[in-house]
């Protein structure tokens, strides 16, 4: 936002944290090398939130209900809410958009989605992502004002898709990285791609998404970026358990949003009568509930059908 000329105003919920950064210039925890672009202005403050024209919620898919129902007290009705996170709500199943409606009854809500390390996007490398919102007006002047010489944005309407492919390329991502950390080698984690993108489409289209959204920068894109780089934080929990790891010792501490999303993600699938296999394996191997080579022995073993 800052990149894009906009002023903002950073708020963390650690106040020593705020304090730093605002004496340092820099986000040590998060980001200890990229400098904090001058028109930034850190806060632990929630208040200092009311005057903005637009959020962006950049916390943990489980968090966006607590940081969401503190901002309803200090947010004025008509300031959008543009969820960053990537994951589906663990103890109710909701989209993240629905938990914000509903703690934001009438508000206006978007999701900005797409295949973008925070470090790629802080140091100005070129990016894509998606900015959707139901409201087309608001969908185009956000993707515009966070447009800049390196981030591009693109605009859509189909917020539930770009919901979908967020939160379900973290579950991909899992499994291919446990089949390269089990040595099952790059065909494997071909095919577990497009077989688990495949899996994306037909939920999104399930839960009114759109195809052409799924194979966008926001479903596509961010399946391609995650599965194929150990820089992702999910494919590297993923390819830990591959080679033996507990869950614990996989996540290493490190947010995991695809080991929160799984269970609900394949909730939802069958709640439509959708089948997602490999969703439902990676759901069983963070839950305990089966062993990798199990898990890999039943999806290999399901019977063979036309390519959809
Ligand atoms: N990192 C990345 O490259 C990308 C991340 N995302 C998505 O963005 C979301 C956040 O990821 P990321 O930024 O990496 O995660 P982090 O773990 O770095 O957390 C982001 C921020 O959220 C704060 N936070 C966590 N829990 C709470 C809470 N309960 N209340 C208030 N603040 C909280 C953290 O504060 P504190 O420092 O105090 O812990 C931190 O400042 C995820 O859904 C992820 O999938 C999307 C694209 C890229
Ligand atoms: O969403 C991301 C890139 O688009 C970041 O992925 P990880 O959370 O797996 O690191």
């Amino acid at each position: 936002a800052a990149a894009a000329g906009a002023p903002v105003v950073l708020w963390a919920r650690d106040p020593d944290h705020a304090r730093e950064m605002a004496e340092t210039r820099a986000n040590a925890r998060h980001l200890p090398d990229v400098p904090l672009a001058t028109s930034v202005r850190p806060t632990s403050a929630l208040t200092e939130l009311s005057g903005c024209d637009a959020i962006l919620l950049v916390v943990p898919a489980q968090a966006v209900r607590e940081v969401t129902t503190a901002l309803a007290f200090v947010l004025p009705t008509h300031a959008p809410l543009v969820i960053c996170a990537k994951g589906i709500e663990r103890d109710t199943g909701f989209f993240l958009s629905d938990v914000v409606a509903d703690l934001r009854p009438g508000a206006p809500v978007a999701a900005l989605s797409g295949p973008s390390f925070a470090h790629d996007v802080a140091i100005g490398l070129p990016t894509a992502v998606t900015l959707a919102a139901p409201d087309p007006i608001l969908a185009a002047t956000l993707a515009a004002r966070l447009s800049g010489r390196a981030l591009r944005v693109y605009h859509s309407l189909d917020l539930r898709g770009v919901e979908i492919g967020g939160a379900g390329k973290n579950v991909l991502a899992i499994a291919c990285g446990a089949a390269i950390g089990r040595g099952l080698g790059e065909s494997a984690r071909a095919a577990l791609t497009a077989r688990g993108f495949s899996e994306l489409m037909r939920v999104a289209r399930a839960y009114g998404g759109r195809a052409e959204t799924l194979m966008g920068l926001s479903g596509l894109g961010d399946v391609v970026l995650t599965c194929a780089s150990a820089a992702s934080r999910n494919f590297a929990f993923g390819e830990r358990l591959g080679r033996g790891a507990s869950v614990a010792e996989a996540a290493g501490g490190k947010l995991v949003e695809g080991a929160f999303t799984a269970n609900a993600l394949s909730a939802l699938a069958r709640a439509r009568g959708v089948e997602m296999p490999i969703a439902d394996a990676v759901a069983a191997l963070v839950a305990g509930r089966a062993g990798l080579d199990e898990t890999m022995e039943a999806l290999m073993s399901r019977p063979l059908k036309a390519e959809d």
